[in-house]
């Protein structure tokens, strides 16, 4: 550990850049959604959008990944207020993990009480087809394992715990009414529910580390989406994940399937309507919480 190490920003940054966007919008969103690869196209469903580029807002990392385009966009769903990122932050860009969730405490200066995090993820159970959609009920941390965790450093009692639980983190009734959602659409045959589990990146998988996450419990895998949802669940908004499978981890010595970021772009055009209907349905049924820490 190097004491002198910069291990994230001052609460007064956090709201240099909060104060910067409640200045220049007149949007004040309860429910924030972060787009996973290739599923950008989410943020085209709000409407009186006001869009910022990531360059243009102070402290923002930018975007720099094919399939995010690196815009912060503001308006309405169903009638609610909404942020959502077209465009995350990963470890493998070189971003430290502070920095890879600064959005997340953002949203909470603004006011955002629920997160919903999307991403594109390799399926690991074999029961799951390209194109399902996994709500994600628990998760593995693997930078966690090693130390790498968001909320390393000196921890600030305006935003959370020293030592958040992390048991719920996945609220059991957005996920409740996701399942009805979907039912009610009709997707009830491409749902499924299960761990997520976060890996560095950027390589994906090899087919002895796909089978050892597997037997850990490991239902998907991906680069992303814990670490936001660790810094959310510490600063008290519910949080509702889902992974769209986008292709299906190589398990076997035998298949000729090659992991390839093209195929997890393309799965994500194929299911956009899909999810972009979910996820309308899913916010008008979302209860504003009154700000509550929960
Ligand atoms: O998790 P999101 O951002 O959806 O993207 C996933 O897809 C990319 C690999 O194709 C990686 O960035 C992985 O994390
Ligand atoms: N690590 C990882 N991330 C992904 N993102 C989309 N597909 C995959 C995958 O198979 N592995």
């Amino acid at each position: 550990m190097f004491p002198e190490q910069k291990l994230g920003y001052t609460y007064e940054e956090y709201k240099v850049t909060a104060d910067w966007l409640l200045a220049n919008t007149e949007h004040r969103p309860l429910i924030a959604i972060i787009c996973g690869s290739g599923l950008g196209g989410l943020a085209e469903i709000l409407k009186d959008q006001k869009v910022f580029s990531y360059s243009d807002i102070p402290n923002f990392p930018q975007s720099t990944v094919h399939g995010h385009a690196g815009r912060l966009v503001f308006g309405t769903l169903k009638g609610k207020s909404c942020v959502c990122m077209q465009g995350r932050f990963h470890l493998y860009e070189g971003y430290p993990i502070w920095k890879v969730t600064f959005p997340i405490r953002i949203f909470r200066l603004l006011g955002v009480e629920t997160a919903i995090v999307t991403n594109a993820a390799g399926g690991l159970n074999e029961d799951y087809k390209v194109g399902d959609i996994m709500l994600i009920k628990d998760h593995l941390n693997m930078p966690g394992f090693a130390g790498n965790n968001p909320l390393v450093g000196p921890n600030d009692e305006r935003f959370g715990l020293r030592f958040p639980c992390m048991s719920d983190a996945y609220d059991r009734d957005l996920r409740k009414l996701a399942k009805t959602v979907a039912r009610d659409l009709g997707y009830s045959d491409f749902l499924k529910e299960g761990v997520y589990c976060v890996l560095g990146g950027p390589s994906f998988e090899t087919i002895a580390e796909c089978n050892m996450l597997k037997r850990l419990g490991a239902d998907a895998v991906g680069m992303s989406t814990v670490h936001e949802v660790i810094v959310a669940r510490h600063c008290g908004m519910r949080v509702f994940g889902l992974s769209l499978i986008t292709n299906k981890a190589v398990m076997d010595y035998n298949s000729e399937s090659k992991a390839n970021h093209e195929e997890v772009l393309q799965t994500g055009r194929e299911r956009a309507s899909q999810l972009e209907e979910m996820i309308s349905r899913l916010v008008e049924g979302i209860e504003p919480n009154n700000n509550n820490v929960c």
